[in-house]
């Protein structure tokens, strides 16, 4: 079975939609908020350590109502069902897709073209779990016979974005490994990170699904390089692992068979840190709370089936987005994360969210005329209040933020942690109230000055407020806005698991370096000529 091709536009739920936004107008979330008391109760989803306030939208109870028929007319829940039930809902690339299995218990049942995949899950969970654990413990040992110190994670975008935003997330409960990454092209990115490293003591972990990555492989073979400077070809089983689908390319770079933590064609590059592709994880943490992590994945992926529409956290979210995206036009999402560890969060959602949903034809084959995914950006508060709220509380875009924040801080300073979260209480109180010309008279302002003072307020927000940062709750954390993906593709009707927009750059990108060889480059347009041309004449 494929996936439902409806076109959203032409939904009944899609012209009242229309016909509310009309009629919405100018209506102040102030005024909805005034008008109801229990506005926020009603908006408001708490389940497990999680409470989400979605109250601060510009929504009535009403534009709820139309947005859960259009989730019912684009038949979300039986894509969800297609999406679990391992059917090839990847239909360009001809794969199924299922991250969810990762996360799901061993007795779970998810089959890919009738084949439970949950014994060869486990098994490689079983790998990653003995490795850890004797990297950790220092059992296994460099070539000179001292233990690791050092672990280097070699890939790029879905092979590196995910497991450095989860390191740097929870380093609050890394062990003494210290972690490195390596992903761009930029020979300055391998080279300062060789700077910091005694080959005797570091582990290489080259990850990449296809194993054909320009970038990763040209990372490898530097540090290869780099090592064999100073240990022999012998060495290098002891010191790279790779994680792949391609065995025979990884066997090629010469990595031992033992050395492979294989992962599947049904995992998307960018949903993968679940996979063994999340081993620097596993090693920088512990197996213990890697598989925590795993846990509050699956803890909300089983909230995600099951819930009611209405209260599910991922389905509420991605409606909201909708609703701004196609009837308010508004292009960005900012998200703000009150958390420092949360340093990487956006970075790794823009990947997420923006190579899934960057799209513009239909599962039919047409082209869209509609928008589709939203740009995402974002720094964690209250660093980016002094950097570009300035934008968000007066510019003229409006930008609907997720405020991330945690009751309970991990440093125990109840003294940071307060001040910490009364901007986080302030910024979406004042986005959503401003400042009226009154109040700012009554604050004995200038009269030139008054209208610069005043702020429209309106500004929508989503708090998303969970009660520590723990891997369990961070796992909770990325499955949601995973699932929000998933239903924005199915409401955009568009395939959110290929990104075939990133390989014409990589296509000519190959042409050119060839053409770096030839005396006199002329077959491109006049600009990209020039520059070429510049670029050999002064490199
Ligand atoms: O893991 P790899 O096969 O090396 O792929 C790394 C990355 O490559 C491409 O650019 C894709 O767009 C990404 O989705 C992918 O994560």
């Amino acid at each position: 079975m494929s996936l439902p091709t409806i076109n959203p536009t032409k939904t009944n739920a899609w012209k009242k939609l229309q016909d509310h936004y009309g009629t919405f107008g100018n209506i102040h979330m102030k005024d909805l908020f005034a008008q109801d008391k229990e506005r926020a109760n009603k908006f408001t989803v708490k389940w497990d350590d999680f409470y989400v306030d979605f109250s601060k939208n510009r929504i009535t109870e009403q534009t709820l109502n139309y947005l859960l028929e259009l989730a019912e007319e684009v038949k979300l829940k039986d894509a969800i069902k297609s999406q679990f039930s391992g059917e090839i809902i990847n239909e360009t690339e001809g794969r199924a897709v299922l991250h969810t299995a990762l996360r799901a218990p061993k007795d779970a049942n998810f089959k890919v073209e009738g084949v439970n995949v949950m014994p060869e899950i486990y098994a490689v969970k079983q790998k990653i779990e003995t490795f850890t654990n004797q990297v950790v413990n220092g059992e296994l040992k460099g070539f000179t016979g001292k233990a690791f110190t050092d672990v280097v994670n070699i890939g790029i975008g879905g092979s590196d974005l995910g497991p450095a935003m989860v390191v740097d997330a929870l380093q609050y409960y890394k062990n003494h490994l210290t972690t490195h990454f390596v992903s761009n092209i930029d020979g300055d990115h391998v080279n300062e990170v060789i700077k910091k490293l005694n080959p005797e003591t570091t582990l290489f972990v080259i990850v990449s699904k296809t194993f054909t990555t320009q970038e990763t492989l040209s990372n490898a073979n530097t540090l290869k390089a780099w090592f064999l400077k100073s240990a022999t070809e012998a060495a290098i089983a002891k010191h790279f692992v790779a994680v792949s689908t391609n065995i025979q390319n990884v066997k090629a770079f010469g990595i031992d068979e033992n050395n492979i933590f294989p992962m599947w064609d049904w995992v998307g590059g960018r949903f993968s840190l679940w996979s063994a592709v999340g081993l620097t994880i596993s090693l920088a943490v512990g197996y213990k709370n890697f598989d925590s992590l795993l846990l509050g994945a699956n803890k909300m992926d089983e909230h995600f089936k099951n819930e009611d529409f209405k209260t599910n956290i991922p389905v509420v979210l991605a409606l909201i987005s909708v609703w701004y995206n196609n009837f308010f036009k508004a292009e960005s999402e900012a998200i703000i994360p009150y958390c420092q560890y949360l340093n990487q969060f956006a970075t790794y959602l823009q990947q997420g969210i923006m190579e899934s949903n960057g799209k513009s034809i239909d599962r039919n084959g047409n082209p869209i005329d509609y928008q589709t995914g939203t740009i995402i950006w974002g720094e964690p508060g209250t660093n980016s209040q002094h950097a570009f709220f300035q934008l968000i509380h007066q510019g003229t875009k409006l930008i609907p933020a997720d405020f991330i924040g945690f009751t309970q801080s991990l440093h125990g300073n109840q003294d940071h942690q307060d001040k910490l979260m009364s901007n986080f209480f302030a910024q979406t109180e004042a986005l959503l109230n401003g400042k009226t010309e009154a109040e700012v008279i009554a604050e004995g302002t200038a009269s030139s000055i008054i209208p610069f003072k005043i702020f429209d307020g309106n500004k929508p927000t989503n708090t998303i407020f969970i009660n520590k940062l723990t891997p369990e709750s961070l796992g909770k954390l990325i499955a949601m806005y995973e699932h929000k993906i998933f239903v924005q593709g199915i409401i955009w009707n568009i395939f959110s698991y290929d990104q075939f927009g990133v390989e014409l750059g990589k296509q000519l990108a190959s042409k050119i370096l060839q053409e770096f060889n030839n005396s006199a480059v002329n077959n491109h347009d006049s600009s990209t000529q020039n520059l070429l041309n510049h670029y050999k004449r002064m490199s």
